[in-house]
């Protein structure tokens, strides 16, 4: 049976502690906010899903989670652990596949994959059995000897998906994932999701196709000019509407409009930004690829 190896000097995390917790987190450029005050927690095994207009500060959240950026008050936990004051262990963990992936075009793909092996001291058996396996799923095994130099957009992600999953973090960062991915290899991602989770990691999923994120998240969180305007189970926040809807008239709302709930007198919870309890109704059969 296939196990995570723990990182060395972090200790698990007791059962109900988030996998990611962000607590007051603020973020500002220049003075110029760009992030005010998020808070949100992802429990082990689920998939949470961050969405929000062009310019709404996900970026800046993700690369603070990964500790890619230091930010300006509040904090981020990985397991417990606080990405400040324990930002090895916390890396240890985590796994980050962001939008326009790079990678050493000096290196084959199999180069690129051991040496994150390396990196994260993966077995050797494990390491070949799981760069088999997820080569095979996003149709990469063919082309592991060639020169990463030569990969289109969409093979490049595919390899760096490949090496944010060889070493099976505990918690997955994803940014745009789908985006560049032929339908094959989008469908079995979504199972790839599905399966890590299953073996008790949690997905931190950042998505503008918002069917996906409807389809495949647990959790959904829409931040709106630096601030989170809604959030909570998929089902609780989408409602009768459906994501898209919902997004839209938060957008329409945050541009002075009135949206769709306020007109219809149901919009009380927006401003806490809870999902609309009255229209929590309609349900959903679970997450699926
Ligand atoms: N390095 C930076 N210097 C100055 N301002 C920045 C920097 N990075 C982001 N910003 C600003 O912070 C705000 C949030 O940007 P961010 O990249 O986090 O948004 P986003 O939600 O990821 O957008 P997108 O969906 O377009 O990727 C924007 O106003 C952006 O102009």
């Amino acid at each position: 049976m296939e196990a995570a190896r723990p990182a060395p000097s972090a200790q698990p995390a007791p059962a109900r502690t988030p996998m990611l917790e962000v607590r007051g987190f603020s973020k500002s450029y220049g003075g110029r906010p760009a992030v005010r005050d998020v808070s949100l927690a992802v429990m082990p095994r689920r998939i949470f899903g961050f969405v929000g207009p062009n310019g709404a500060g996900k970026t800046t959240l993700i690369r603070a989670i990964v500790g890619a950026q230091d930010f300006d008050a509040g904090d981020i936990r990985i397991a417990g652990m606080s990405v400040r004051r324990r930002p090895v262990e916390c890396k240890q963990l985590t796994a980050y596949v962001p939008d326009n992936p790079d990678v050493y075009g000096f290196l084959t793909g199999a180069q690129y994959l051991s040496y994150l092996a390396d990196l994260f001291e993966v077995p050797a058996d494990l390491r070949a059995e799981r760069i088999r396996r997820y080569g095979d799923l996003l149709g990469m095994t063919g082309r592991l000897g060639e020169l990463t130099s030569g990969y289109s957009h969409g093979m490049r992600q595919k390899l760096v998906l490949m090496g944010a999953l060889v070493h099976e973090p505990k918690l997955l960062v994803l940014d745009e994932p789908f985006v560049g991915l032929d339908p094959q290899a989008s469908y079995n991602l979504k199972q790839i999701m599905a399966d890590l989770t299953a073996r008790g990691s949690a997905i931190f999923f950042s998505s503008h196709v918002l069917e996906v994120v409807e389809k495949l998240c647990d959790e959904v969180a829409i931040i709106r000019d630096g601030a989170i305007v809604r959030s909570g189970p998929t089902a609780e926040v989408c409602g009768d509407a459906g994501l898209e809807e919902v997004f839209l008239d938060l957008a329409r709302e945050g541009e002075g409009g009135k949206g769709r709930e306020e007109k219809e007198g149901e919009g009380e919870g927006a401003a806490e930004g809870k999902a609309p309890a009255a229209r929590g109704a309609r349900r959903r059969g679970g997450r699926h690829a």
